[in-house]
C-alpha cells in the first residue's frame, strides 16, 4: 500500500475518565502524512487529556490509537518519542544554560573516543548535524553556540520543534505554540509548521488563536464537554461557525 495513504495517527472511540468524569467520551480522529489538525475546543472540553493519550501521558480507559497503520498500545512518553511522537508543551523542556546544538542532542549526546580511551561529547558532530536539520527546517539562528536563553520565544520554539524533527518525528502535537510570541514570532512558527507539512509531518495544534488555526491548518476537530462535535475542512468553515460549535451555540442557518 501506498504509505502516503496510511493516516500516520488513528485514535478510534477513545475514552478516558478521571474518577466519575468524563474527559474524553469515545472520540475518533485521524491524521495524515502532511496533514495540519487544529484540536479545538473550549477550556475543559478534552484537548489536552486527548493528547496526553496519544503522547504516553495517560493510559486510556477504552479505545485504539493506530500509529502508521498498526495498533500500538503507548505505555509512557518514552514510547510515544520512540515511534515518532513528538509533543511540544509550552514549556519546550530546552535547558536554558545549554546551547543550541546540545538541547537539540539533549539526553540522546553523541560520543566519541579521545585518546582512543575516554568517552568524550563530539561537539563537532552535533553542531553539524543541528545545523543541517535547522537549514532544512529554514530555521535562522545567529549562532548554535548560543545558549537558550539568550533566544527569544519563537527561536525556543524553532529549537524544540528541530529537535523533534532531527529524531525523526512522523507526528507533531503543538500545545498552544504561538500563545506566548510576538507577532512576527507567530508567523515565523507559523511557517515553520507549513515547511514541516510540507516535508510529510503530520501535525496536531491546538490552540485558543482561531486566527492562527485557520491560517495552518487543514481540518479542524472541535471537542466539547468531552465530545467530538465536529470535523471541518478549514476551507468550508469560518471562525463563527467552529465558535459555535465549541460553545454549543445552535447554529441560525442550516441548508
Ligand atoms: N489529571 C486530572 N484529574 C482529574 N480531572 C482532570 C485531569 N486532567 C483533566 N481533568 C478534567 O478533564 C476535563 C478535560 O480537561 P482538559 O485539560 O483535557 O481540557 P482542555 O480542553 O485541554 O482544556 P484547556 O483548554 O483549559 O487546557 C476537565 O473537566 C478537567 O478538569
Amino acid at each position: 500500500m501506498d504509505d502516503q495513504k496510511i493516516p500516520v495517527l488513528e485514535v478510534k472511540d477513545i475514552v478516558k475518565r478521571f474518577g466519575g468524569l468524563v474527559a474524553v467520551n469515545k472520540v475518533s480522529m485521524e491524521v495524515a502524512p502532511g496533514e495540519v489538525v487544529g484540536l479545538l475546543g473550549d477550556n475543559g472540553a478534552g484537548k489536552s487529556t486527548l493528547i496526553k493519550v496519544v503522547s504516553g501521558v495517560y493510559h486510556q480507559d477504552e479505545g485504539q490509537v493506530i500509529f502508521q497503520g498498526k495498533e500500538v498500545k503507548i505505555g509512557n512518553p518514552m514510547d510515544a518519542i520512540r515511534l515518532g511522537i513528538e509533543t511540544i508543551y509550552q514549556d519546550l523542556a530546552l535547558a536554558e544554560n545549554l546551547n543550541v546544538y546540545s538541547n537539540i542532542f539533549l539526553g540522546r549526546e553523541k560520543l566519541k573516543k579521545a585518546l582512543g580511551l575516554i568517552d568524550v561529547l563530539d561537539h563537532d558532530y552535533m553542531y553539524q548535524e543541528s545545523k543541517k536539520v535547522l537549514d532544512q527546517l529554514g530555521i535562522e539562528i545567529p549562532s548554535l553556540k548560543n545558549k537558550i536563553k539568550m533566544l527569544s520565544g519563537g527561536q525556543r520554539q524553532s529549537v524544540a520543534i528541530s529537535r523533534s524533527i532531527y529524531w525523526n518525528a512522523k507526528l507533531l502535537i503543538m500545545d498552544e505554540p504561538t500563545a506566548a510570541l510576538g507577532v512576527a514570532e507567530q508567523r515565523k512558527v507559523l511557517d515553520l509548521v507549513r515547511t514541516l507539512s510540507a516535508q510529510g509531518v503530520g501535525i496536531i495544534i491546538i490552540s485558543h488563536q482561531l486566527y492562527d488555526v485557520f491560517q495552518v491548518a487543514h481540518r479542524l476537530v472541535v471537542l466539547r464537554r468531552g465530545e467530538k462535535v465536529g470535523e471541518l475542512m478549514v476551507k468550508e468553515t469560518n471562525p463563527d461557525e467552529v465558535v459555535s460549535l465549541m460553545v454549543g451555540a445552535e447554529l441560525v442557518q442550516h441548508e
